[in-house]
Formats: structure tokens, C-alpha cells, sequence
């Protein structure tokens, strides 16, 4: 069983705490990213469930078995990290196979795995090629392959991606999606950049100096995040939040944003969670999801910049506190010192606890 198990996970270095009490089932096949901003906590927990670091409390399982005091050469993990770890005095094709001949494979073994591995990896013309006149991308290319060929039950890639161009990390993304499909290893992805994240992650860790915020899958932390941080470090650009105070008008339950005046009125389940909260709220949605109507019927704002990046327009509407940004598909011919009136698609309206940062739900 190639489960992963953490349980109350606590990382400390002297009096800093690195990692809060962690608690994570990671499932026997599933690609999991952990997720976060510099410093979060994310290489700290990988390197725990690698055995480099050893937790200053709770438990790492591996299916049933626990991993304390368990060896890193003895707990069948691949581990690939963000600076690339190959002999550049060797070919392709000779670090490719270092592994499985340590592990005493006889060499028609090695040469076929060698030969599906630089298939896959598109390593094939590159095989008798010295390490060392090789760029960045391939370097890391071959240090995927190298800990791949290996078959280990758990894979574990810190940053892999960082040190490469962005062209070829968008050709990586899909690759390493395919390496994990075609063995279905259990995969732990360390990553800051959210867009490797949901593209490749069957769920997504997401953490903030050292606390796990929320577990789910790219779409559910993308709908429903759990907390501000989540809201608004997940979407590129992330939630627009407006802080205001519930407020009842003759159209049902409303968010009264003080001078940006009141929201369109809220959905039901939204209402009834609101209903009777005294305190500020935080009245998000995505930028993505608003459309520009008629007076009377959204959020009255100036525009104070538009991007206009290919087929999409990003228009930044509002100052301090009351600043939204908004994302069209199209260029929506709006200039700096317009006003527009941004009305956020009812669904993904979403409302948050000022005081506590959590979503408030119905029931
Ligand atoms: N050996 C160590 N001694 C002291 N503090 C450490 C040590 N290793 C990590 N830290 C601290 O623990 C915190 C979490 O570090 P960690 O490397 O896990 O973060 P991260 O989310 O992976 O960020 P990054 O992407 O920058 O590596 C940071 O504040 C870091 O400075």
C-alpha cells in the first residue's frame, strides 16, 4: 500500500514552528500538490515524508506502516528537487540506468526500461549524450527519468519545475501527468505556482505559514475556498473581496458595501447563512465571473486600468480596500476614467467571516 498517512504532523526548528499539526490522507494512486507561498511549511512536510527530516510530533504512514525511524533508502520513495541531482560526467543513457544497476538488474532489464523511460521522457536522441553539454530543461528531464526508471511506489517532486522556461514547463506538466497515469504512483508535488498545481493535482494541499487551510480538488478550492487565504491565493487573479455588513432590502438579503452601496441580492443558501450575522463580512466572487449591466443592477466603480493580455482583458476597478479586478474574454472597450457596473454572477458569489477569514456556509 502506497497510502500516505499524516498524522498531527507538528516540524519544529528550535522555538520556530515550521509545520502546525498536519493532519493528510493522501490516497494509493493519487497526485497530490502541496501548495503555498515561500516559507509555508510545503518542503518542510516533504522532506518528512521522504525521511530527510525527522518530525518533532505525530506520525508519517505509509499504508499501515509506520515510518519512524525509517531510513530514506528504506522507504521506496523517487525523489526529484527543484536543482536537479545527475552525474554530468556520465551519459544520458548511463545515469538513466544507475539505479536499477545498483539494484543488480541484469543489463537486457536495464537497456528495456532504459528504452521505455527515454521514449517517454522524449530522451531517445539524447541517450549517449554527456550530462554536462546539456541545458537546464534536459538536465531535468533526466532527473525525472533517472528516479522514474526506479518504479518507486511513492514519487516525490519538490519544485521540479522552477529552475526550467516556462515553455518547456508547460510541456513538462503534461508529461509528468502521463508518467504518473501510465504507473500510478502515489505522487506529492511541492509547488508555489498554482497553475502546476490544478492542471496536474488530483487534490491540492493549499498552506500559509506552516497551517494546512484547505484539502480538495483543483475545482472544489477554486469554488468553495475554505478561508480567505484560499480565495485569494487560488485564481490568477485571485477573489475580489469587498468588506460590508448584511443588510435586508425589499429584493431579499443584501451585503451594504458602504460607499460602493449594496450588492445585487444574495442566493438563497447564502441568505440563510447570513441571516442574523451582526458582524463585518468579506462579499466575494471571482473575476472571472461578473459581467458588465445597466445602472441599478451591480457595483458602480471606475475604471483605474485595463490589461489587455491577448484574448483577455483584466480591468481594475476601484481604489484601496474597494479595488476589484474583473476578467473578460474579450475587450469590453472600457478606458481609464470610465465608470462600469459590475454585476457578479449570482452562483459564484461567495461570503466570508471578516473577523475569522472563514466562508460562511448554510447549515
Ligand atoms: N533547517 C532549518 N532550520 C531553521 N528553519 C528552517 C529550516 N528549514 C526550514 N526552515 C524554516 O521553516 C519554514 C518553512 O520552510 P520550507 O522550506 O518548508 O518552506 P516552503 O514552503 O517549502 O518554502 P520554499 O518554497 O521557500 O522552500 C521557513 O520559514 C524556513 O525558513
Amino acid at each position: 500500500m502506497s497510502a500516505i498517512h499524516l498524522q498531527n504532523l507538528v516540524k519544529k526548528f528550535g522555538d520556530f514552528t515550521a509545520l502546525k499539526t498536519m493532519d493528510l490522507e493522501i490516497s494509493d494512486g493519487e497526485f497530490m500538490a502541496l501548495l503555498g507561498p515561500s516559507g509555508c511549511g510545503k518542503s518542510t512536510t516533504m522532506n518528512m515524508i521522504a525521511g530527510m527530516e525527522e518530525p518533532t510530533g505525530g506520525k508519517i504512514l505509509f499504508g499501515e506502516r509506520d515510518m519512524a525511524g525509517v531510513p530514506m533508502g528504506r522507504r521506496g520513495v523517487g525523489f526529484v528537487f527543484q536543482n536537479y541531482a545527475i552525474f554530468t560526467h556520465m551519459t544520458v543513457r548511463q545515469n538513466l540506468a544507475y539505479g536499477p544497476k545498483m539494484r543488480g538488474a541484469a543489463k537486457a532489464e536495464i537497456d528495456r526500461r532504459v528504452g521505455a523511460i527515454a521514449e517517454m521522457l522524449q530522451l531517445t536522441p539524447l541517450l549517449d549524450r554527456k550530462a554536462d553539454r546539456l541545458s537546464v530543461n534536459i538536465l531535468q528531464r533526466v532527473a525525472i527519468g533517472r528516479s522514474a526508471i526506479m518504479e518507486p511506489a511513492i514519487f516525490l517532486l519538490d519544485e521540479p519545475l522552477s529552475n526550467v522556461d516556462a515553455a518547456f514547463r508547460a510541456v513538462m506538466r503534461t508529461e509528468l501527468k502521463q508518467l504518473q497515469r501510465q504507473f500510478r504512483q502515489t505522487m506529492v508535488y511541492v509547488t508555489h505556482d498554482q497553475l502546476e498545481a490544478m492542471t496536474m493535482a488530483d487534490r491540492i494541499a493549499v498552506m500559509d505559514h506552516g497551517v494546512l487551510q484547505q484539502v480538495g480538488t483543483p475545482l472544489e478550492v477554486y469554488n468553495d475556498p475554505a478561508n480567505v487565504f484560499v480565495a485569494r491565493f487560488i485564481g490568477a487573479p485571485g477573489m475580489n473581496l469587498l468588506k460590508g455588513r448584511p443588510a435586508e432590502s425589499d429584493r431579499g438579503l443584501v451585503v451594504d458595501l458602504g460607499p460602493l452601496g449594496i450588492t445585487p441580492p444574495l442566493p438563497d443558501a447564502l441568505a440563510a447563512a447570513l441571516r442574523g450575522a451582526r458582524g463585518e463580512v468579506l462579499y466575494g466572487f471571482r473575476p472571472e465571473q461578473a459581467t458588465l449591466v445597466q445602472n441599478g443592477q451591480g457595483l458602480a466603480m471606475q475604471v483605474t486600468f485595463v490589461e489587455r493580455i491577448g484574448a483577455r482583458t483584466i480591468v481594475h476597478l476601484g481604489l484601496g480596500e474597494g479595488a476589484v479586478k474583473t476578467v473578460f474574454d474579450n475587450d469590453v472597450g472600457l478606458a481609464i476614467g470610465d465608470t462600469a457596473i459590475v454585476a457578479p454572477a449570482a452562483s459564484s458569489v461567495r461570503v466570508f467571516d471578516a473577523a475569522t477569514g472563514l466562508a460562511m456556509k448554510a447549515g
